[in-house]
Formats: structure tokens, C-alpha cells, sequence
């Protein structure tokens, strides 16, 4: 059978690499694609991709869904969308695939909830590397030893969410596995505002954003004479194709909703 897929944000750094994988597999067909400007009508004619690419552009996702009737919906664009985008998706009877960070607990329900309810499978992955997977259930494995913990999560400069999605998720899987308690000192005040990071039960995140960088991770834990570190580096956003490839087959199968690729692996 082959998957019909549509992806949004097909000029973005995640949408290119996102668009030439699907591209490149034979079980799958890219129908369109979403851009929220209209360049062009065809990728093609887009400067990034090659001259076959003749993949019908939308500015437009309503119509997009109705016109080209795709299986499965990659969203690859902002956290200001994609809480929208996946829900159209869904009521249009696609099965979204979501590699956009920023939800919040409320959406993520909400989502979850109508997933269910119209028996339509769901994947939203935080982070499709597979090491980056295995780092935090690392992470939630040693949470339960060594339960003083620090996330530094390291990424470019042009990330609009902080913290981010992986870091969001590995304190959710950490805290199943660690009883909340204030870390450092009882008295420790804070000289300049934020200094400590983020405060997630008592544990905490800090966000760093600078040129040069793509995607990085290390989670701390901190015991009597001994540090561990776990630590993933996404050098290239090919690091992360192989987890889009196995959500969009992996997605067909579902009939709710999936948060984080540790579940389905
Ligand atoms: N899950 C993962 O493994 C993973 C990996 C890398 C990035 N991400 C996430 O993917 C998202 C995209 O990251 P990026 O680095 O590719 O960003 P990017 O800024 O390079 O690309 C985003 C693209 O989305 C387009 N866009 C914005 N609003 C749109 C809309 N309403 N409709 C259609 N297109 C729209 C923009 O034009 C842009 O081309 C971010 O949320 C990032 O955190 C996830
Ligand atoms: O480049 C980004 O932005 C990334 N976002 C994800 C996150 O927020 O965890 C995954 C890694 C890359």
C-alpha cells in the first residue's frame, strides 16, 4: 500500500530534510504540501528543490486536505500552528504526524481526547532521533537512583519555544520515576532572576540558544561523590529522518493517540 502524505512547512530546515525522505520511499507518495506563503504553485518551482519535484503547493489547509486526500499529515512548522493544524487534521479524517514542539498540557489532552474519539492514530514526537529517544529512557531509568537532577538542553538561535520538547518530555518521563523534592540549597536565593533555570517539580531545565549549534541534550544527575551524564548531539536534521519515516508507516496502524516515540520503538 502506499502512505499519501502532505507536509507542512516544506521550506524549513526539518520540512526539506522531511519532504526528500518521502521522496526517496517507494511505500509512500508526497501529495502536497503546506507553506504559509504562496511562492510558488509547485515545489519544483522552489530554488531548494529539484526540477521532478511536482508536488501541488497549499496555502490553504482545509483544501488541501479535501482536494488531495492524504493518509497522513507531517506538521513541521511552529508552535503557534500546530496546535491548529493537527486538529483540522484530524477532523478531516488524516492521521497526523507532529514533529512541532511547543503544546501545552491542555492541548495534548485535548488532542489525545479527540484522537480517541474518532479512533484516528496519532504521533507526536518531541524529538525523532532514535538517540535522543534512548537518552531519556536512560534518563528516566537513572532518575530513580540518583533522583537530583539538572537538564542543559542546547540548541541554534532561531528555536522559538523554551524549554524544549525533549526537555519537556524527559522531566514528564523522570518525574514518573523520581518523587518531586526541592533541589540545592533549602536557602538558595537567586542574585539575578532565572539563574537556577526552570523549576519542574524541584528539578531543573536550563535553555541554551546559540549559533552553531542544532540539537543537544545532557541530564545531570548528581549523587554522594559521582556525577552521571547522559548526554545526545543531533549534529544534522538527518538525524531525525529515520523516526519520520517509521512514525508515518508506524501512524497507519494506530487508533489513538501516541506522545513520544518511546512507546511505539
Ligand atoms: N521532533 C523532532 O525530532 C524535531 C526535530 C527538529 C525540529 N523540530 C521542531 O520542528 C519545528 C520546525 O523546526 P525547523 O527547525 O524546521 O524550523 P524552520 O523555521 O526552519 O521551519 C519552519 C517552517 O514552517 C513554515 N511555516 C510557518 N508557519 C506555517 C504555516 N502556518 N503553514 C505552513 N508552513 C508554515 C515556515 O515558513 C518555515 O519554512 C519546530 O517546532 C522544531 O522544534 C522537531
Ligand atoms: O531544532 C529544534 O527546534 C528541535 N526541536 C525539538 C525539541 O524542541 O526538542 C527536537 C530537537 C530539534
Amino acid at each position: 500500500m502506499t502512505i499519501r502524505v502532505a507536509i507542512a512547512g516544506p521550506r524549513g530546515k526539518m520540512g526539506s530534510e522531511a519532504v526528500h525522505t518521502v521522496m526517496k520511499n517507494d511505500n509512500m507518495e508526497l501529495v502536497a504540501v503546506l507553506d504559509h506563503r504562496e511562492i510558488a504553485d509547485s515545489l519544483e518551482d522552489y530554488a531548494e528543490f529539484p526540477n521532478n519535484y511536482c508536488i501541488p503547493v497549499y496555502t490553504d489547509l482545509e483544501s488541501l486536505f479535501k482536494t488531495e486526500r492524504p493518509d497522513v499529515f507531517v506538521d513541521l512548522t511552529t508552535p503557534e500552528t500546530v496546535y491548529k493544524h493537527t486538529k483540522e487534521a484530524l477532523l478531516n479524517g488524516v492521521r497526523p504526524v507532529i514533529g512541532t514542539t511547543g503544546f501545552t498540557d491542555e492541548q495534548l489532552e485535548e488532542l489525545t481526547e479527540l484522537s480517541t474519539e474518532l479512533k484516528l492514530g496519532t504521533i507526536i514526537a518531541p524529538n525523532f532521533a532514535i538517540g535522543a529517544i534512548l537518552m531519556m529512557k536512560f534518563s528516566q531509568m537513572a532518575a530513580a537512583y540518583l533522583p537530583d537532577v539538572e537538564i542543559i538542553e542546547m540548541h541554534h538561535d532561531r528555536k522559538l519555544d523554551a524549554p524544549s520538547g525533549t526537555a519537556n518530555k524527559t522531566a514528564q518521563l523522570i518525574q514518573e520515576n523520581r518523587r518531586g523534592h526541592k533541589q540545592g540549597h533549602p536557602d538558595e536565593v537567586e542574585t539575578i532572576e532565572g539563574a537556577r533555570g526552570a523549576d519542574i517539580d524541584g528539578m531543573r531545565i536550563h535553555s541554551v540558544r546559540l549559533p552553531g549549534l542544532v540539537a543537544h541534550q545532557q541530564v545531570l544527575f548528581g549523587g554522594e561523590g559521582q556525577l552521571l551524564t547522559l548526554r545526545h548531539d543531533s549534529f544534522s536534521r538527518s538525524s531525525f529522518m529515520s523516526g519520520v519515516k517509521f512514525s508515518i508507516e508506524k501512524v497507519m496502524e494506530l487508533d489513538d493517540l501516541v506522545y513520544g516515540l518511546e512507546n511505539i520503538l
